[in-house]
């Protein structure tokens, strides 16, 4: 698992550590860390070329303190004051001991002759978009073939929310300090911290505001099926999707619930025909979902329509005491009545994309991990809001942020491949938003698998769902995320 501590909780242990520790030895600490990083990942310091940009608050003052070690290995480092008359002192002495060219914005020509450029700008401190002649220096300098590392935070990107102003850092690495900020996992933060690498500070931080699950965190909530299990066991989902004209959402949501959870899939609803075509393993009927018998937990609405029969049927599965998932057409319908969620004292999870959720009439500015907790805590149900990087959010504020997936995963259908493992772990009992977030977990690990071989489609993401799981479970010999 991977906590997330947001900026303020960050500041707060770092205030009781500072206390605790001789002057600049959580610096030291952050900027030893720094360097080891940025040699592992250049794989030599003698000539090597570095570039720092360097704020005038602490994060430049890491920057400064790690440049130093760099020089000191025999790098060529130029660092380059934004605020001449700021930056971190002890840090510049340093740098300048270490034997390395200082400038300023007036003399910096060949910023993007670099092979490392470290971001020193702004870390947790940095409000708002990058200032001019710090905006001008990032232009510069990633123009270059060098290596983008940021530190702590891509300079421009908000260490909360993953809000990224115009200008921002656009980091290939970042190396962050003390804890993982969500901002770098969620929203266009995720895009332009690149791979997080986490120096430890040793800091006491309380509970994280957010969490990221590991294959490992997945596994453990999947065991595998034991020799007392039947189909029932495992858990019986029952799939109201898709419909007699377009019958392709209940074929795939009801083989993504197969594919990960091959205990008893029911379907009931007018795709009937295409669904037992395509899955004989399902229990398929084209009746009502209250007539469908023992179901454990429901999956309604992708692909079912917005008329009144569909509204009906979403009524009478709300209305039914399981765990219910509502997707797709059924969020729209479910924008009309929030009250039919609201009301209800069974677990829903309701799985919306951008416009679903500012359709339920919600708002979604850039912060999405605020956006679905309220969401969440307003109806009483797990929001699930999807994106490059999925925000699963409960109504008691347990919130996750997904770490898997591939831009592949943007095509048609894989949302009701997503409806269909989420419901399939819904009806293993699994509490409801753990099960949302093990869903987006395994759904983002089937379309990495399936993007291996090139572009992807819905069905080839249900196809990978058993290697997904085993992936989870350690299957491939890869190492855990
Ligand atoms: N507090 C601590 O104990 C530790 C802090 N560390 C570092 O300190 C950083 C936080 O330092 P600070 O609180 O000094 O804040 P930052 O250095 O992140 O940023 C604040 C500075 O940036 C300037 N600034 C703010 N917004 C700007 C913008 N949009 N464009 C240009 N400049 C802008 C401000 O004028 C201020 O000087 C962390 O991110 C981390 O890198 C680490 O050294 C570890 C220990
Ligand atoms: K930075």
């Amino acid at each position: 698992m991977t906590d997330l501590h947001t900026a303020d909780q960050v500041r707060a242990a770092e205030a009781v550590a500072l206390a605790r520790t001789p002057e600049g030895a959580l610096m030291q600490r952050a900027a030893t860390g720094l360097a080891t990083v940025c040699l592992r990942l250049a794989g030599r310091a003698v000539g090597l070329r570095v570039t720092l940009l360097v704020g005038s608050g602490d994060n430049g003052g890491d920057a400064l303190w790690a440049g130093a070690t760099l020089a000191r290995r025999g790098a060529a480092v130029t660092g380059l004051l934004l605020d001449p008359d700021r930056a971190h002192p002890a840090g510049l002495a340093a740098l300048r001991r270490a034997g390395a060219r200082v400038v300023t914005a007036a003399d910096a020509a060949g910023l993007d002759r670099a092979d490392l450029v470290l971001d020193g700008i702004t870390g947790i401190g940095g409000r708002g978009g990058l200032r001019p002649a710090a905006a001008d220096a990032v232009g510069r300098a990633v123009a270059g073939p060098g290596l983008l590392v940021a530190v702590d935070v891509p300079s421009g990107v908000d260490a909360d929310t993953g809000v990224v102003e115009d200008g921002a850092f656009p980091a290939q690495h970042t190396v962050t300090f003390g804890a993982v900020k969500p901002g770098l996992v969620v929203g266009e933060g995720r895009g332009h911290a690149g791979v997080v690498h986490l120096v430890d500070l040793g800091l006491e931080l309380g509970p994280p505001a957010a969490r990221q699950l590991t294959d490992g965190d997945v596994a453990a909530l999947l065991p595998d099926p034991g020799a007392g299990d039947d189909k029932y066991s495992q858990g019986v989902v029952g799939i109201h999707a898709g419909s007699a004209t377009y019958p392709g959402a209940g074929v795939l949501c009801t083989g993504a619930a197969l594919r990960t959870r091959p205990g008893l899939v029911r379907y009931a609803g007018t795709a009937a025909e295409g669904v037992r075509a395509a899955w004989p393993e399902a229990i398929v009927s084209s009746g009502r979902p209250a007539d469908a018998g023992r179901v454990q937990a429901w999956v309604v609405g992708p692909g079912g329509g917005t008329d009144d029969e569909a509204r009906d049927v979403l009524a009478e599965v709300l209305a039914l005491d399981l765990p219910v998932l509502v997707d797709a057409d059924g969020l729209t319908l479910l924008a009309d009545d929030l009250d039919l969620v609201r009301h209800r004292s069974a677990p829903t999870v309701l799985t919306p994309h951008d416009r679903e959720f500012t359709r339920l009439g919600f708002d979604l500015a850039g912060d999405r991990i605020g956006a679905a907790r309220s969401a969440a805590a307003d109806l009483g149900a797990v929001v699930l809001l999807k994106g490059d990087a999925t925000v699963v959010a409960g109504p008691d504020g347990t919130t996750f942020v997904n770490g898997t997936g591939t831009p592949w995963l943007a095509t048609a259908g894989t949302g009701d491949v997503l409806s269909g493992v989420v419901g399939a772990l819904l009806a293993t009992g699994l509490p409801a938003v753990e099960a949302a977030a093990a869903g987006a977990h395994l759904h983002g690990r089937a379309g990495q698998l399936a993007a291996a071989g090139g572009p992807l489609i819905a069905s080839d993401l249900v196809r990978h769902l058993p290697a997904a799981v085993h992936r989870v479970q350690g299957g491939l010999g890869h190492s855990r995320a």
